[in-house]
């Protein structure tokens, strides 16, 4: 028996002990030839609803497992500080064989732990800009480090560690509370009622972040989810929500996330996530395409009244996301609305008083005048230009990846990822595309339109010049 069967049923036997009640039909299998570690598949058919294992709320690892936690500590390092702990506790704690199937640092695949030149491969994806690696070295210097230093006894620390080895432990613990942590929904009965006699949540109240066992060892895909897991008073139930015939894995949800947050936040990455990728547009992108011209964007664009406009709606952001085109949505709805507004704000001429307001449906495609559709693709032509590589070079680079058995690797997943989003630039250039077409033929039939659909409040629809 290998370190790694043996460590899986040191913790089905902990797991057994503490009062886990599981299904005979399941098992925890070892997925390492699909670089997943472990998962939790069916051995025998599982009818939704049917419970596949229930946890008593005392074995969640939370931050009251912890006496005494520093009062302000947020969920997260109540967490870490109490996964610290634990840890150092050694066999001696509670939870020493759970901990002993939680990932080693060195088994990340999360995007914090990647090389600048593993990073480069991602080549212009926004999520770089979100893996949060100078954010997590603060939070860790700032609320983990002093509490350790000011009493490393009480978190296991026989002498006064060295700030390296803090560092690395608490990085390790916040990358498994990302990937494996859940936030925990208060038991009911624990709800204080107020002064009236009603119990209300608090909605703005982070909820307390805990590690579930076993919860926590089912692996996700973007299609197949077929579990999840149930609060109640007293234990975490997690219950079939479909059939799940023998043999195949039970599978959580990890929310409708695009690709790229997929491999940020858990490692991998699954073409079953294909349907929430997005791409993004910077607002600098976008201000330095209306400002290199060579487009037929008229001379106001810029002029103080627009300025003033756009700046008291406060529609601008840092940059705007940009959805995958799929038959069921309406074209030009990928581009967020406060995309579309802006630039239509720029762009139109005269400008209409009152000003249009922004349109969440994007159904009224006759109001887009052939200078917005212009900006838009040349935003997106120049965002797909700092990519560095094409969609159609990608797909011979993956396939060669793929040939090499490198494709589930840092890189392969990297141009999966680049590749998703060049997807969605690609997706819409074809929405512009259409739109334009469409509105060319509303403005060609306006006039028969607007006698149809009445005045629209007078307002005019440009015509193709
Ligand atoms: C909550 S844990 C699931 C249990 C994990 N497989 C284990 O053995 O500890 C989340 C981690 O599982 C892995 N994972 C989840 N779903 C996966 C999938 N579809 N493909 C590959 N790895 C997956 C990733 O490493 C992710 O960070």
């Amino acid at each position: 028996m290998d370190d790694f069967t043996h460590a899986t049923e040191a913790y089905l036997s902990w797991l057994r002990a503490s009062g886990i009640t599981i299904s005979p039909k399941i098992h925890l299998a070892d997925l390492r030839s699909r670089n997943a570690s472990r998962g939790v598949v069916a051995l025998s058919n599982i009818a939704p609803d049917e419970e596949l294992f229930r946890i008593p709320r005392s074995i969640i690892l939370t931050p009251s497992s912890l006496p005494s936690l520093p009062a302000d500590a947020d969920p997260w390092t109540g967490l870490i500080l109490s996964l610290i702990a634990a840890h150092n506790a050694g066999p001696a704690s509670p939870w020493a064989p759970y901990l002993a199937v939680l990932p080693p640092l060195e088994a990340f695949n999360t995007l914090l732990f990647w090389t600048e030149g593993e990073l480069a491969e991602l080549q212009a994806s926004p999520v770089l800009g979100r893996i949060g690696a100078a954010e997590a070295r603060e939070m860790i210097a700032e609320r983990v480090v002093p509490v350790i230093e000011a009493e490393p006894a009480r978190y296991g620390y026989a002498a006064s560690p060295g700030r390296d080895e803090i560092f690395a432990t608490a990085n390790r613990f916040a990358s498994i509370i990302m990937a494996y942590a859940f936030d925990i929904e208060r038991d009911p009965a624990e709800r204080q009622p107020d002064e009236e006699g009603y119990v209300t949540e608090d909605e703005d109240a982070e909820l307390p972040k805990g590690m579930v066992p076993l919860a926590d060892a089912l692996n996700a895909d973007g299609e197949r989810n077929n579990a999840r897991l149930f609060y109640e008073p007293d234990a975490l139930v997690m219950k079939a929500i479909k059939p799940i015939p023998a043999g195949e894995e039970c599978l959580n949800d990890y929310g409708e996330l695009p690709r790229a947050e997929v491999l940020r936040r858990y490692g991998f990455v699954s073409p079953t996530y294909a349907a929430w990728d997005v791409a993004e547009v910077e607002q600098s992108l976008i201000d330095s395409v209306l400002r290199a011209g060579g487009i037929d964007i008229p001379f106001y664009t810029f002029a103080a009244e627009r300025n003033a406009l756009i700046n008291d709606l406060e529609i601008l952001d840092d940059a705007y996301e940009i959805t995958r085109l799929t038959p069921d949505v309406h074209g030009l709805s990928i581009f967020d609305h406060a995309l579309r507004h802006q630039i239509l704000l720029r762009v139109l001429e005269p400008l209409p008083n009152p000003p249009p307001k922004p349109s969440h449906t994007a159904k009224d495609t006759y109001r887009y005048p052939r200078a917005w559709f212009a900006v838009l693709e040349q935003v997106i032509e120049a965002k797909l230009r700092q990519y560095g590589t094409t969609l159609f070079e990608d797909r011979e680079i993956l396939a060669s990846l793929e040939r090499a058995g490198e494709g589930a690797g840092r890189r392969g997943m990297a141009v999966q990822v680049r590749m998703a989003e060049k997807e969605v630039l690609h997706g819409a250039l074809q929405a512009l595309a259409l739109g334009r077409r469409e509105a060319a033929e509303v403005d060609i039939g306006g006039e028969k339109r607007r006698r149809e659909e009445g005045e629209e409040g007078g307002r005019k629809v440009r015509r193709e010049r």
